[in-house]
């Protein structure tokens, strides 16, 4: 098991609109890495636990897919951008507390700030990535527009003004992710080559093929 003290070898914050596949991609990377190696962090979890907590709400159906985080989203963002006013890495420091894998895989950067934030924490370490995928494509999966959400820095904060490292296409007609994600995971391999290096690069080159 690695020790949090020594921190982590590579932090990848993935961002990208409602939709674009962000949890997807992510699990398939910890799918592809393994528990031992990777963790998938959400900065939305402490924010949607500390929601439910002070609201009265059943976290599991806030943490779910379905309709019911929905109906409170909007309200969330509102509550959490009081948070991150007063602290801007106050979810980031939550997410991360207790994380000890070398790969760390931040599913959700929504803002500057969450960026900024890993930026200046793991200035060696940090990889910004982001997924997107056309409107089209988000609706089939059943996004639809919803105003003080879509239009909102939830979703638009990090549009522009931001040089991803990677940037990945998640569209029916674009390279596999298989083939996209390739890069990333060998990445993944290389920094944890000394500590874990054997057992990773065995999974990797192993029969464990990405089903996409
Ligand atoms: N490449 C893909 N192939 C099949 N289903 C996908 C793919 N990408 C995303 N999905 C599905 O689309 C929906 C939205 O993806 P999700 O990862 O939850 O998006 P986000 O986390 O960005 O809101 C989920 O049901 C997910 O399983
Ligand atoms: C209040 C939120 O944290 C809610 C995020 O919920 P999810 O992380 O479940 O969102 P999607 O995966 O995009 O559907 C957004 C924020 O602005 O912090």
């Amino acid at each position: 098991m690695e020790d949090r003290v020594s921190g982590p070898k590579l932090v990848l914050v993935f961002t990208g609109k409602r939709k674009s596949g962000k949890d997807y991609v992510t699990d398939l990377i910890q799918n592809r890495l393994g528990t031992d190696v990777c963790c998938v962090l959400r900065l939305s979890g402490p924010l949607k636990h500390q929601y439910a907590q002070e609201h009265g709400l059943d976290l599991e159906q806030l943490l779910g897919p379905g309709l019911y985080k929905e109906q409170y989203r909007a309200d969330m963002i509102q509550w959490g951008e009081t948070r991150r006013r007063q602290d801007p890495g106050f979810f980031c420091r939550l997410a991360t507390r207790g994380a000890w894998q070398p790969v760390w895989v931040v599913s959700d950067a929504r803002r500057l700030s969450d960026l900024q934030w890993f930026w200046s924490e793991f200035p060696q370490q940090t990889q910004s990535v982001r997924v997107q995928s056309s409107e089209k494509t988000r609706k089939q999966r059943g996004w639809s527009f919803s105003t003080g959400v879509d239009d909102a820095e939830s979703e638009c904060g990090l549009d522009s003004g931001v040089e991803f490292d990677w940037i990945i296409t998640n569209e029916a007609d674009a390279p596999s992710l298989e083939e996209q994600l390739q890069p990333i995971l060998k990445l993944a391999e290389v920094v944890t080559l000394n500590t874990e290096g054997f057992s990773l690069q065995q999974r990797l080159m192993g029969d464990s093929h990405l089903t996409l």
